[in-house]
């Protein structure tokens, strides 16, 4: 079976440029064929800040249900908060998973009924009663913010654009994160539905994706030719993987790649922690000029479990982010906006 490339971060941070160049060169070359890529070296992400954090996702996770509802995202217009095991869909089917959703701390925009509705994503979290874990969950996502903006570097490189062409994508960035849960079947307690997935098959719809997994498994990601490849988890490496926003930006050149996690029959749970490196959601997605080598060299008749129709790329940012949001999150959505005539709208006079 097929297994995605390890890249070392560390030979694109030397002051080598030939060190650099071949970073450049293996994530190019990782992403034409896969869309996704292991990264070991990420100088942010301490072994200390991995752990610390996936103790705190332990810690949330064993509060009682009642404790857990009380930042249930249904309370916030801007899709944050937690979401109990089954409540979001995936590609038609539910997920066996719960999480809390995070994003970048920022104040809630005036919403009226002319405002775009991706401007509601914008606003404060919801935090648990679980002493350490504000603070710990953001400066994890902080130090995976770093390693994304140092890859948006890397690719720039990649697509032959100077190295800073994407530094505007780093001014208010549109940056989630999720911490999650994936339960083992057969669980005393939690009844995951055996007909779904841990999480359906999916592209991510922005820009760079930073996920740290627990050591159980399960994550699969959809070669080119339509066979799933186990991204098991390897010892001190994170998963990378690219949005739907480059496929857009690069004409289908670099895939975003369909991925899903497997029910989980290991027996106990499965922790993850990924990081969604996204700019501004009011960015508009801009068509790069893609050198014709690599145009030439764009993956032919990639087999996807992703459909035409269900792609989100839409030509601004926040678009796709609220679609894509709205879809995996209906009930959130239809308790906060309204949607006529193929327009998403908040309703003003929605409150808590
Ligand atoms: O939990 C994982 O391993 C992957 C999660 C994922 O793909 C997502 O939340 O978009
Ligand atoms: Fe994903």
């Amino acid at each position: 079976m097929a297994t995605l490339p390890i890249l070392d971060l560390s030979l694109f941070l030397s002051n080598s440029p030939e060190d650099k160049a071949a970073f450049v060169h293996n994530l190019q070359d990782a992403v034409l064929k896969y869309g996704f890529f292991y990264l070991k070296n990420a100088p942010s992400l301490t072994p200390e800040l991995q752990d610390k954090a996936l103790k705190q996702a332990k810690a949330f996770f064993a509060l009682p249900l009642e404790e857990k509802l009380k930042i249930e995202m249904i309370n916030s217009p801007h899709f944050r908060g937690y979401q109990r095991l089954g409540a979001e869909t995936t590609n038609f089917k539910q997920d066996n998973r719960e999480q809390i959703d995070y994003g970048m701390e920022v104040p809630a925009e005036n919403m009226t009924d002319e405002t775009p509705a991706y401007l509601g994503l914008k606003g404060p979290n919801q935090w648990p009663d679980v002493p350490g874990f504000k603070d710990t969950i953001k400066e994890y996502m902080n130090a995976c913010c770093e390693i994304a903006k140092t890859l948006m570097r890397a690719v720039a490189i990649s697509l032959d654009l100077g190295e800073n062409h994407f530094a505007k994508f780093e001014h208010e960035p549109h940056v989630r994160m999720k911490v999650v849960r994936y339960p083992p079947m057969g669980h005393a307690t939690d009844k995951p539905h055996e007909h779904g997935l841990g999480v359906g098959p999916h592209k991510d719809y922005g820009c760079l994706t930073i996920l740290l997994q627990d050591d159980v498994g399960g994550l699969q990601v959809q070669g080119m030719d339509g066979v799933w490849i186990d991204a098991k988890p390897l010892p001190g490496c994170l998963v990378i993987n690219i949005g739907e926003m480059f496929e857009r930006m690069t004409q289908k050149t670099y895939v975003a790649t369909v991925h899903r996690v497997l029910n989980n029959t290991s027996g106990k749970d499965r922790l993850s922690l990924p990081v969604f490196f996204n700019p501004n959601v009011a960015t508009q997605v801009p068509v790069l000029q893609v050198p014709e080598y690599l145009l030439a060299s764009r993956p032919k008749d990639v087999q996807s479990d992703v459909k035409e129709e269900q792609l989100l790329q839409y030509p601004v940012y926040g678009e796709s982010a609220f679609r894509g949001l709205s879809r995996s999150h209906p009930m959130v959505a239809s308790k906060w906006y309204s949607y006529q005539g193929d327009v998403w709208r908040r309703k003003v006079q929605a409150t808590q």
